[in-house]
C-alpha cells in the first residue's frame, strides 16, 4: 500500500434529504491500495456517502474527490476510473459467464481489443473455462460473488467500491472471495467495502465506524480493539450501537 497516494479524499462531507442529514460532516483519506472497511448499522448512511463517491449523487456540500477527479464538475471520468458491485447490483443471470465478462468490459468502456485479450486470462484465473458457455442463474452464489468481483475490476480501475459484496454465503467462501481483494489490493487497486459480517472488518487495513450519519470511529482493525478494550470488532461494533441508542 501507497500511504502517500490519497485515492478518495472526503472533508467536510454533508447530504441532507430536506431537514433530514445523512451525511453528518464526515472527513476521511484513503490511500492508494487500501482495505478500507466501510461499517454502520442499517440507515446509518453508507449507500448514501457510496453513491456520492462513485458519482451517482451530489453531496449537499464537502470537498470530496475520487481518483484524482471531483465529484461535482468529473463525474463521467471518475465513473470510468472506479468499479461497482453489489449483492442487489451485478451479473446477468440469463447470460453465459462469457457474455457477461464481455459486456460488462464493453461498459466499462474497454476496448474490442483488450476483452478478447483479457476474457481467457480470467476464465483460466477463476477456474471457469468449463463453465464459460452456462448461464450465470445456474452457478452457485459464491462463484457468481467472485466472477462479480472479478468483472467490476476487470477495466483495472483504480478504486473498487463493494457493497455487502459477500451477502448469503458460508464464512468459507467468503474467505476465498477475500483472497481476490487481497490480491487486488496488492495489485494496486483500492478496495473500499461495506459488510455488516464483523470477520471481514477483521481483514481490512482500517475501518470507518458510522452512528447516524457521523464517522464515530475510524483505525486499524487492533487499535479500534484497543481502544473500546474489546476482544473482537463485534464488540467494537456493539459499543458504538449501545452508545447511538443510549443503552446502558
Ligand atoms: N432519497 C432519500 N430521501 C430521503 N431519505 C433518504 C434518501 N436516501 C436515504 N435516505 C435516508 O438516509 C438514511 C441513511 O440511508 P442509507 O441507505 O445511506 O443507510 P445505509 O447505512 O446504507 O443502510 P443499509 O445498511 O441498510 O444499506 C436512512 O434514514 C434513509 O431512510
Amino acid at each position: 500500500m501507497n500511504k502517500d497516494v490519497k485515492v478518495i479524499r472526503v472533508k467536510n462531507l454533508y447530504k441532507k434529504f430536506g431537514d433530514f442529514t445523512a451525511n453528518d460532516n464526515l472527513s476521511f483519506e484513503v490511500s492508494k491500495g487500501e482495505i478500507f472497511g466501510f461499517l454502520g448499522a442499517n440507515g446509518a448512511g453508507k449507500t448514501t456517502a457510496i453513491k456520492i463517491l462513485c458519482g451517482l449523487s451530489y453531496p449537499s456540500s464537502g470537498e470530496i474527490s475520487v481518483a484524482g477527479f471531483d465529484v461535482y464538475k468529473e463525474r463521467e471520468l471518475l465513473k470510468r476510473n472506479i468499479g461497482y458491485m453489489s449483492q442487489k447490483f451485478s451479473l446477468y443471470e440469463d447470460l453465459t459467464v462469457y457474455e457477461n465478462i464481455r459486456f460488462y468490459g464493453g461498459i466499462y468502456g474497454m476496448t474490442k481489443q483488450e476483452i478478447d485479450t483479457k476474457t481467457n486470462g480470467l476464465l483460466d484465473q477463476l477456474d471457469l473455462q468449463h463453465s464459460r458457455n452456462k448461464r450465470i442463474s445456474s452457478l452457485p452464489l459464491g462463484w457468481k460473488q467472485k466472477l462479480a468481483f472479478s468483472v467490476a475490476i476487470f477495466h483495472n480501475p483504480e478504486i473498487v467500491f463493494l457493497d455487502e459484496p459477500t451477502g448469503g454465503v458460508d464464512p468459507v467462501t467468503r474467505r476465498q472471495f477475500w483472497d481476490l481483494i487481497y490480491e487486488a489490493s496488492r495489485a494496486g487497486i483500492t478496495i473500499f467495502v461495506t459488510t455488516h459480517y464483523m470477520d471481514e472488518a477483521e481483514y481490512c487495513d482500517r475501518v470507518s465506524i458510522m452512528v447516524d450519519g457521523r464517522v464515530e470511529a475510524l483505525d486499524t482493525p487492533t487499535k479500534l480493539k484497543e481502544q473500546f478494550n474489546a476482544l473482537d470488532m463485534d464488540q467494537v461494533f456493539l459499543s458504538l450501537a449501545r452508545k447511538a441508542k443510549n443503552v446502558e
